[in-house]
């Protein structure tokens, strides 16, 4: 896969099927899209490209910065995966905001190659979000390109969206989250020193700060299942994302797991924690026992969930 992540003097030279978006977490939704694209890809052809934004032209505007599902680092792993051949992740500059529906359209055509469009039906683009599909349907007279308009997938009457699937995660329903992404939600980091206070309690754990850019769920106890990604071996175990309040009272939020039936070094590895099922909210205890014992019960409780499996692969 191409990857650009630049506006000036972009040119491709081979022809395309383009489809265009955010794409914050890949949901089923996108991979309808896409998959889509893909199938026109080969009948026609054609070069399968992704147009993206490095920021969300929302934060760019209003200065906010939007908490997301997926960083732009781990979406560009995800489309890698699919196997698009051209990423281009744009800045968000204020000429590519004042462009008119035409201009940009011309841009794609004209700069890009683009022979189709795959969207979804609610799809809009251009200065202040002025064209739509059925400015694009009018546009692919005069620049003679093909238009695939998908309707939008729905879970339980809603349009499946980023935004539906951010607000299942910030209230902790990761069952629902899962359905609409089509994979559980993940934090993905290096990990990092704690206290080793885990291995004198009998439960040794590993730690992960969690990019500030990336959606979190509420604080507490997950079943989980955390991927080492160096070799790709995958244990199930149990997380707790907070910041230790039992501890002490200035740690900041992290993401700490407990891999069961593992005994190894992890220190400097890059671990993916896919977050299952939220079991309870972080607590702060009377003392260490008291936390050690819950624990011990947090841990029945995933070994049960599972059904006693440990190791996927
Ligand atoms: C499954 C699990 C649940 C936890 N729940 C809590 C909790 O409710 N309250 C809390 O203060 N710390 C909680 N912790 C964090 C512990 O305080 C932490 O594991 C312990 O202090 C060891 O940290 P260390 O790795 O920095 O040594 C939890 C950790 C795990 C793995
Ligand atoms: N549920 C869906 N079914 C089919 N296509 C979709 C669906 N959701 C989005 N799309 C299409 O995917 C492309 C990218 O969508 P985009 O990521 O910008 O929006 P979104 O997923 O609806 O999220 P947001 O909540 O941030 O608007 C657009 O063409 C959009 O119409």
């Amino acid at each position: 896969m191409k990857y650009y992540n630049h506006f000036e003097d972009l040119k491709l030279h081979h022809n395309t099927v383009i489809t265009l978006g955010k794409f914050d977490g890949l949901h089923e939704g996108h991979r309808n899209l896409i998959e889509t694209m893909m199938k026109v890809k080969e009948k026609k052809g054609l070069r399968a490209l992704i147009f993206t934004f490095s920021v969300p032209p929302k934060s760019h505007i209003t200065g906010q910065p939007m908490p997301v599902i997926t960083t732009n680092e781990e979406k560009r792993a995800l489309f890698e995966e699919i196997g698009v051949d051209y990423f281009i992740e744009c800045p968000f500059s204020d000429e590519l905001m004042r462009m008119s529906p035409r201009e940009f359209v011309s841009f794609l055509v004209n700069e890009l190659q683009v022979k189709c469009f795959v969207v979804g039906e609610d799809f809009c683009f251009g200065y202040q979000r002025a064209g739509n599909i059925e400015t694009l349907e009018e546009l692919s007279k005069e620049f003679g390109y093909d238009l695939f308009v998908k309707s939008k997938i729905q879970h339980k009457g809603r349009d499946i969206s980023s935004t539906y699937i951010r607000e299942e995660l910030v209230a902790g329903n990761m069952k629902t989250a899962e359905k609409l992404l089509g994979y559980p939600y993940f934090i993905e980091n290096k990990i990092v020193h704690g206290n080793h206070i885990g291995r004198k309690m009998g439960i040794p754990t590993v730690n992960m700060e969690i990019d500030p850019q990336k959606v979190i769920p509420p604080k507490g106890v997950y079943v989980s299942r955390i991927t080492i990604l160096d070799d790709g071996s995958t244990y199930m175990g149990i997380s707790n994302i907070g910041n230790k309040p039992t501890i002490g009272d200035d740690y900041p939020t992290g993401v700490e797991s407990f891999l069961f039936d593992f005994d190894g070094d992890l220190y400097g590895k890059v671990l993916r924690v896919s977050l299952l099922y939220y079991v309870r909210a972080e607590r702060k205890f009377e003392n260490l026992d008291a936390l050690k014992a819950q624990i011990d019960k947090d841990i029945s409780f995933a070994r049960e969930y599972y059904g006693n499996v440990t190791k996927v692969c």
